[in-house]
């Protein structure tokens, strides 16, 4: 079995050709920092078993943030036999900076130039074959995103077997090097020395600890003697060498662009980063997203609606009054079909979210949300990618906070996404507003949930400010080129998102349903009196300030902790498919609903986005987190129902 991994800077399509190779589907989009964790998959060509690993993007084997920490112990434990260096062609110089020191490592490397269209769109034209030469390792100009990459995989196969070319840098070819050089050659013989003095000289502690005691003193006196030599410092030295190196291979086999082209990214980056109208876009984007979401989806929707009522109709007609037709009819096509529902409005909105992020849009409001979340929050522009990924679902969201550079950022950040509405809620807000709003509110009663959501998420991150301790970042990232994403892309990662919403409903909300519908059938009765109607009735004073002190809310919100879906399901379940609504309708007052809706917003993380924020933020926060949010959630809705009755609604 041939080990490779894909390894290069953020966003210049690892994954992507990750996917094309393995048939796999992991997450891409155009900004950097989207996968955290590495990824095996596996293809055979022509012959040969292939393993391929899809590592996180980093600039440098510097062990700094967690993904980089990913990259560095793969790279010195696992030791692949090859590794694909992928880069953007438009970028070469900074990509190639990471190359060299993969090959410092000495590991046997082909280069991958990725975004040749692009960059040749721009004004770039490389001339692979050059390169090569100059480098002594196979370059080869790929489309990650299409057609087959055999060129790629049978210059792959055929390095495997080759030898990488030793980097040597001018600066380290004197006496006193050359000296220390023998000294490692006793020590250690699994890194080629020439990496260890690079990586001393970076002053990279896990080598450091390496060496030991006696060679790192000795190192010193050497470091010294190199830094008066050169009048600068060791670290400097060696990124001055690499740079160096790269400007000579690239001038000779790099034309550049003249520098006076300004590019269409650059021109709507005027408006959409201007210090006013930014924001302004923004806010106009997001609630053109929701809209969309909303209004887009309602007629197949109402389609779909009404053919579930009919089914469940039709099977009470068939089975009659008996057991099974009550499981069949509302447990499983109330609870289930209740939440299907939705499945359009729910394509639709992450449709639209993998438009965002595939464009390069995201990457852009992370910016202009930058100041806005300094000075409210406390938290860098990077915060707000995570945040956005959570309107579709907290999950995702809560594993991308990994790419911040701080842990107090980290932390904060995972404990703010679960207040962004994602699409599990949807379906509470579509069927309480259609309800019970006119026609001309709903949107806006839906787009301030929205709003909502963020503003609670931001005084959160205000509050626990306080108590979370430690170094804030610094916001860098790099702003991608704006992309048009290709219909297929767009397609295929929207279907991979939506499906998961589907394939819920056919796992947990079925149980769910099925267990709702269990509990509210016994003892045989009046449903208020079964063991549901009791739990519910105990619960319900609860909630009675915040003006839905009925047991069939009650119990909604109690299921809703193992996922938001199940809120709606319940009410399925309870009164029937084809009755939500009018039930709805006769139970809440608008006031009511908003006031619920609120609730449904803001108490306590699912419990998949529970088990993320245990991943990243730890134990302890993941306790923290849905006592709190609870008692946020209970405040805010009694804040809104008392002041809606004082105003008189
Ligand atoms: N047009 C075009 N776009 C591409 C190609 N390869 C990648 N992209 C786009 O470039 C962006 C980044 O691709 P990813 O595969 O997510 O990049 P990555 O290197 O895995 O990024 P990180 O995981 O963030 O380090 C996405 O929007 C891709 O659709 C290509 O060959 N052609
Ligand atoms: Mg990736």
């Amino acid at each position: 079995m041939l080990r490779i991994a894909l390894a290069g800077n953020p966003n210049v399509g690892k994954s992507t050709l990750f996917n094309n190779l393995t048939g796999l589907n992991q997450h891409v989009g155009n900004w950097p920092g989207k996968t955290v964790e590495k990824k095996t998959g596996y293809l055979n060509f022509r012959e040969n078993d292939i393993e391929i690993t899809d590592l996180p993007g980093t600039y440098s084997l510097t062990a700094g943030s967690p993904e980089e920490e990913v990259v560095i112990d793969y790279l010195l434990d696992e030791r692949p036999d090859l590794i694909i260096s992928v880069v953007d062609a438009s970028n070469l110089e900074r990509n190639l900076y990471l190359t060299l020191q993969i090959l410092e490592f000495g590991l046997n490397t082909i280069i991958a130039v990725n975004l040749n269209r692009e960059s040749e769109r721009k004004g770039y034209r490389l001339d692979e074959k050059r390169l090569e030469e100059l480098l002594g390792v196979p370059v080869i100009k790929v489309e990650a995103i299409e057609g087959n990459q055999d060129e790629l995989l049978e210059a792959a196969i055929r390095q495997v077997n080759g030898n990488p070319p030793q980097i040597r840098y001018e600066f380290l070819r004197s006496d006193a090097i050359e000296e220390f050089r023998e000294l490692l050659e006793d020590v250690e013989a699994d890194f080629p020395a020439e990496w260890i003095i690079i990586k001393l000289l970076e002053g990279d502690k896990r080598v450091a600890s390496m060496v030991g005691e006696d060679l790192l003193k000795e190192f010193e006196r050497i470091r010294r003697i190199l830094e008066e030599e050169h009048s600068a410092d060791a670290d400097i030295l060696v990124s001055d060498a690499r740079y160096g190196l790269i400007e000579g291979l690239l001038e000779r086999s790099l034309t550049r662009p003249s520098l006076d082209r300004v590019t269409v990214s650059e021109l709507i980056d005027r408006a959409v980063l201007n210090r006013y109208l930014g924001l302004p876009i923004l806010l106009g984007v997001m609630w053109l997203i929701f809209q969309l979401t909303f209004t887009a989806g309602a007629p197949l929707t109402e389609l779909i609606d009404a053919g579930v009522s009919h089914l469940a109709g039709a099977v009470q007609g068939a089975l009659g009054d008996s057991a099974a037709g009550s499981l069949l009819a509302d447990g499983v096509i109330g609870g289930v079909g209740s939440v299907l529902v939705f499945t359009p409005n729910i394509f639709i909105l992450f449709l639209l979210l993998t438009f965002l992020e595939d464009s390069g849009y995201l990457a852009r409001a992370a910016f202009v949300m930058d100041r806005v979340m300094n000075s409210l929050a406390g938290l860098s522009g990077r915060s707000f990618i995570p945040m956005m990924l959570g309107f579709g679902c907290c999950v995702p969201g809560v594993m991308a906070t990994r790419t911040i550079g701080s842990e107090r950022e980290r932390i904060l950040t995972s404990l703010m996404i679960p207040f962004m509405s994602c699409s599990a809620r949807l379906p509470v807000y579509v069927l309480f507003t259609s309800a019970l709003f006119p026609l001309i509110y709903q949107g806006w009663v839906i787009f301030f949930l929205y709003i909502l959501g963020i503003a609670v998420a931001i005084i959160t991150a205000r509050l626990l400010g306080e108590v979370v301790m430690g170094e804030g970042s610094l916001f860098l990232m790099e702003l991608p080129p704006y992309r048009l994403p290709r219909p297929r892309t767009l397609l295929i990662h929207t279907y991979h998102r939506g499906i998961q919403f589907i394939k819920k409903a056919g796992t947990i909300i079925f149980a769910g349903s099925v267990i709702i519908w269990f509990l509210s059938g016994f003892p045989a009765g009046n449903v208020s009196s079964s063991i549901l109607g009791t739990l519910g009735s105990i619960m319900a004073p609860l909630f009675h300030p915040l003006g839905f002190g009925d047991w069939q809310s009650a119990v909604a919100i109690l299921s809703g902790f193992a996922a938001k879906e199940l809120v709606i399901s319940t009410f399925g379940t309870v009164h029937g498919a084809a009755n939500i609504a009018a039930s709805i309708q006769g139970a809440f007052t608008p006031l009511e609903a908003l006031s619920f809706m609120v609730f449904v917003l803001l108490y306590t993380p699912c419990l998949a986005t529970l088990a993320v924020i245990k991943e990243e933020a730890g134990k302890r926060w993941a306790l923290f987190s849905p006592l709190y949010s609870v008692f946020v959630a209970w405040m805010a809705s009694f804040i809104i129902y008392t002041a809606g009755t004082l105003l008189g609604y």
